[in-house]
């Protein structure tokens, strides 16, 4: 077999080609993000009852990014958070963190990557701090655990505790702090060994606005002054406020993100711009908003048209044969998908 004849004047590609090409394409999705969630599938079993948490979710990180996953209640939020922290595994799909497989990893791997690599913020403040320690004791602990000398800990934990701002509650207890301060003291534990990602689950959960908002601002210092790359989880939409990008998961798939940006106006001043854009997932699937479906009546069957610069989604024909859902989606009038292409 003549693998490197052409066709019709196509340019010669070898078998050896198409092989690397196919072998290189699984690894082009995310290559070069810290964070991949490739079709992510997360189902648990309920008293016989499937529940679906995780739908095919794709996500990617960039190293140094700052980024917050919003969605209600049950669109798989806290699921995302336990597989990125390596206490749970995905049903099907790829995810890596960094270096780390962790469709694949073994238990020793996983303490290695949970102590390595991320850190932790959890909303219930009793879960970030030791009660009985104070606040710099509380950030020196996991740098015992990793065997750094003591001296090294004592500097490093009074750093970290400047950088959060909450340096004057070193000698004190979790129960000598403000909420907003053991927040803080807990993003400094989080960072205690200098972790790539700092992932932190509902952490103004418990806080007043004014208080939520000083907590954001300190992990907006830690990406900025330290480069650590934070996901930040909450159903707080007005999160987004504070960061570059808020990625919305709606039944267990990313359907929107915002990004946030500073544009300069013609008298060159500046102001901050918040633009919102639905997620095209590799499966080149997009969720409609729900206020669009219903304000278009938009159920079933839809008709989408190819135009020059978009793509329009019209209603279905609902008078058709086949009753409610009997619409087209345009490929009776014109080829391809009602494709009008000039
Ligand atoms: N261990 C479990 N067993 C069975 N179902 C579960 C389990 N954990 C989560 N679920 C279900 O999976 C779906 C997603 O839950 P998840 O906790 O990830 O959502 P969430 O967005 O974090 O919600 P919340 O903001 O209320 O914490 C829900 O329907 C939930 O009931």
């Amino acid at each position: 077999m003549d693998h490197g004849s052409t066709v019709q004047g196509a340019p010669a590609t070898s078998l050896a080609t198409l092989e690397e090409r196919a072998r290189a394409r699984p690894e082009a999705f995310g290559r070069t993000s810290l964070i991949v969630c490739e079709s992510l599938v997360r189902i648990y079993q309920s008293e016989g009852i499937e529940v679906q948490a995780l739908q095919g979710l794709d996500l990617l990180v960039d190293e140094g990014e700052l980024v917050a996953v919003v969605g209600a209640s049950g669109s798989g939020k806290s699921t995302l958070l336990s597989v990125l922290s390596g206490l749970d595994v995905p049903t099907a799909g790829h995810v890596r963190v960094a270096e780390w497989d962790l469709m694949t990893m073994t238990a020793r791997e996983r303490v290695e990557y949970r102590r390595s690599t991320v850190g932790f913020v959890w909303q219930q403040t009793a879960r970030n701090l030791v009660p009985y320690l104070t606040a710099a004791e509380n950030v020196a602990l996991p740098m015992a655990l990793a065997g750094r000398p003591r001296r090294q800990r004592r500097t490093e934990a009074a750093a970290l505790l400047d950088v959060l701002g909450v340096a004057y509650c070193a000698d004190r207890r979790p129960s000598q702090m403000s909420g907003g301060e053991q927040q803080r003291v807990a993003i400094a534990v989080g960072l205690a060994n200098s972790p790539r990602v700092l992932f932190a689950d509902e952490p103004t959960g418990e806080l007043d606005t004014a208080t939520s908002n000083d907590v954001l601002e300190a992990m907006r210092a830690v990406n900025r002054d330290l480069g650590t790359t934070v996901v930040v989880v909450t159903h707080d939409p007005s999160v987004s406020d504070h960061v570059q990008r808020t990625v919305e998961i709606r039944d267990g798939r990313t359907s929107s993100e915002v990004l946030r940006r500073t544009a300069t106006r013609d008298d060159g001043t500046e102001h901050e711009v918040a633009e919102e854009f639905a997620v095209l997932d590799r499966a080149g699937r997009v969720q409609l908003p729900q206020d669009y479906r219903e304000t278009l009546d938009l159920v079933g069957r839809v008709r989408l048209t190819l135009e020059q610069s978009h793509i329009a989604v019209r209603p279905g024909d609902r008078g058709a044969p086949g009753g409610e859902h009997a619409g087209r989606t345009g490929r009776d009038d014109q080829p391809g998908h009602g494709r009008r292409a000039r």
